[in-house]
């Protein structure tokens, strides 16, 4: 089996081996796991989530919170980091995220449209592109047909295609809903199937069973699932969401869990911001330590090389 942190088995052309290179490099853990921050919530939920600690709503104040506690990159829209990334340009790895929309709609027929483009990634420096892909909506074809031009893109401009694979629709939630270990399963092997570089997924629940098909109608363990999700992926670099702002221990479960069965790293955003800065480099301290706790490659003498 490819060792997934290596990124020499993973079919990448130059450009995008070395931006992932730059990205895993970052700082100073090197061990092929990375930690991201991710900061487009403003669009997708609104200022509401901005409620818990005002200072988040100052792009500036997570941009520096991305620098000071070592994030190995940024997820922003293209406003923001026209804007706002300048200052910081270097300092942390960007993240464009090229599409993206409000929750306002209902999200049955949720298709998210683009802003931006690769040339916009290229220009602003960005090491990465990211694009949300929502799986199982009633608007799924126009989605993958979108998805594709961006990915041609991508892979033309050497930029590493992060896709936010996220369940999506009522017949995901008559299958045991947009967690469920079913659902967040085949979110990562679609990502994987159409030629993610990485993916992000939420935590699978494999409580939640109610209308799965019978293959996920069992007792999984919360380990089980997260394994099973990471093989999904295969030679797709995957990345484990926080999601809702919940207790820190259930946050560090959570992390475990996912860097034990070899998930590439944590995409934590509102479990980070939605609290004053201490409080917030604290908590990335103790994730930095989850992250650390990932074996070395074997036989590498520099284990992210
Ligand atoms: O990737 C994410 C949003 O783009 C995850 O953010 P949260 O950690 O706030 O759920």
């Amino acid at each position: 089996m490819a060792d997934r942190r290596d990124l020499n088995q993973l079919g990448l052309n130059a450009g995008k081996k070395a931006r992932l290179h730059r990205i895993l490099h970052h700082h100073g853990l090197r061990n092929g796991t990375a930690l991201f921050l991710p900061y487009d919530q403003g669009l997708e939920h609104g200022p509401r989530d901005f409620f818990a600690n005002q200072e988040a709503s100052d792009p500036h104040y997570v941009l520096r919170l991305a620098v000071d506690g070592h994030f190995n990159g940024i997820a922003i829209q293209i406003g923001l980091a026209e804007k706002f990334y300048w200052d910081y340009a270097g300092e942390v790895p960007l993240i464009l995220k090229l599409n993206g929309k409000t929750d306002i709609p209902p999200s049955d027929h949720a298709l998210s449209p683009l802003h931006a483009g690769v040339e916009d990634a290229v220009r602003l420096g960005a090491d990465a592109v990211g694009y949300t892909l929502y799986v199982g909506t009633p608007a799924q074809s126009e989605d993958f047909a979108q998805y594709r031009q961006i990915r041609a893109e991508a892979q033309r401009a050497g930029m590493p295609l992060v896709v936010w694979a996220y369940p999506r629709g009522s017949a995901v939630g008559a299958k045991g809903g947009r967690s469920s270990f079913y659902a967040v399963d085949y979110a990562a092997r679609t990502a994987s199937e159409l030629g993610a570089d990485m993916v992000k997924v939420n935590f699978p629940h494999p409580e939640m069973r109610t209308g799965v098909p019978p293959s996920y109608d069992a007792e999984f363990s919360a380990q089980q699932a997260i394994d099973a999700v990471v093989r999904s992926a295969n030679r797709t670099l995957l990345l484990v969401s926080g999601g809702e702002r919940a207790g820190d221990q259930a946050m560090l479960d959570k992390a475990r869990a996912s860097i034990r069965a070899g998930a590439t790293g944590l995409i934590f955003g509102r479990n980070v911001w939605q609290r004053g800065l201490a409080e917030s480099l604290r908590f990335v301290e103790r994730l930095h330590d989850v992250l650390s706790e990932a074996k070395p490659r074997a036989g590498a003498t520099d284990p992210a090389r």
